[in-house]
């Protein structure tokens, strides 16, 4: 392998790259700021700082979407300095394997990589639910039966595992971001306010899914709506629940969904080792409650969920007996 090896995982939110030679994971927002006329003139963390407060004239968005690129040449430029910032020495011959999402074509992220103008040597691409399990520790090659559910800012992915290969896998397009609209819709249609999707986020970072829970609470700022004028509001923990639960019921009926179709002698094996909760919506309060109580089955807590696909990239580079699990795009391997 050649000296500079990156794990890339393009998530909707953030983008999580593992460098093996500073066997390191790093993470920075996935968002871009570009002005009229200079081009991208921040990317990342910085950009995420510009979000909802920028000028007309300066324009900061995500360059991915539901899992695959929006903007691809903005992505590649957000990748190229991302990776300049954090490397030190020459990129070119670099190496890169990529966590690829159910139902995103191979081709979309070997094209990103090779329209970067790095000179990239090679690019592996592995199923992403597989990273995630190489990420909880799993040895993917040998388990059988594995229930992951990732649930991301865009989209949740539930995939079920046995021997190396994904057996089914399904992703629906409610994560993260729907949940922080459903409260910020709930907001204006119950207090009149307006609130913006970063402090959605705080309310559900912050409260989570606790039904009932009258006595934690959070303040907010908002623009009361028939007032015009910014104003202070106390939101409960119950209040956001209500609000959310309508899209963590689409989240649960998938899993049921996919628990219905598994073949018997897998659901033996899921039982016995639980669902393995994922991506940054694990951290969510109240919902690996939610989900055992709806199947009858143990939900497992993860470290960090949000890096359990870097972290199966970094295995990938680093133990050479699950580069097997990779594959080229058909464009590369016919080159
Ligand atoms: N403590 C928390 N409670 C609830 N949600 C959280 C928490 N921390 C982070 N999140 C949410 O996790 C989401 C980001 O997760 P993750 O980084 O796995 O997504 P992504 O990989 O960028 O998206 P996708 O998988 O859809 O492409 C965001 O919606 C964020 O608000």
């Amino acid at each position: 392998m050649s000296a500079q090896s990156f794990g890339c995982d393009f998530g909707t939110s953030s983008i999580k790259i593992y460098s093996k030679e500073s066997d390191t994971i790093y993470s920075e927002k996935n968002m871009v700021a570009i002005e009229e006329k200079k081009g991208m003139i921040a990317y990342g963390d910085e950009a995420f700082d510009m979000h909802e407060k920028a000028p007309a004239n300066i324009d900061v968005f995500y360059p991915m979407s539901f899992g695959t690129v929006a903007s691809i040449t903005y992505m590649q430029e957000f990748l190229r300095a991302f990776l300049e910032s954090h490397t030190k020495g020459n990129l070119k011959g670099a190496e890169f394997v990529i966590a690829l999402p159910t139902d995103v074509q191979d081709r979309v992220f070997t094209t990103l990589i090779q329209g970067t103008g790095l000179k990239s040597k090679n690019v592996a691409l592995i199923d992403k639910p597989v990273a995630a399990g190489l990420g909880l520790g799993l040895d993917v090659t040998q388990a059988q039966g594995v229930m992951l559910v990732d649930v991301g800012a865009d989209t949740t992915e539930i995939s079920i595992l046995s021997l190396g290969g994904t057996v089914t896998s399904k992703l629906i397009k409610v994560g993260g971001n729907k949940i922080d609209e459903a409260i910020a819709n709930a907001i204006r249609r119950e207090y009149g306010y307006f609130i913006g999707n970063k402090t959605a986020e705080i309310l559900k970072n912050e409260l989570g899914y606790q039904p009932g829970n009258t006595t934690d609470s959070r303040e907010i700022c908002g623009r009361n709506m028939a007032l015009g004028l910014p104003a202070m509001l106390e939101i409960t923990a119950d209040f956001v629940a209500n609000a959310i639960s309508e899209q963590l019921k689409s989240i649960v009926d998938a899993i049921k969904m996919i628990l219905e179709r598994t073949p018997p002698e897998l659901g033996v094996d899921i039982i016995r080792n639980g669902i393995f909760l994922t991506g940054g919506v694990a951290n969510l309060t109240g919902l690996d409650d939610l989900i055992a109580k709806a199947t009858n089955i143990r939900v497992n807590q993860v470290e960090r969920p949000e890096e359990c696909v870097a972290r199966g990239l970094a295995r990938v580079i680093k133990e050479k007996e699950f580069r097997s699990l990779t594959f080229a795009t058909k464009e590369q391997a016919y080159n």
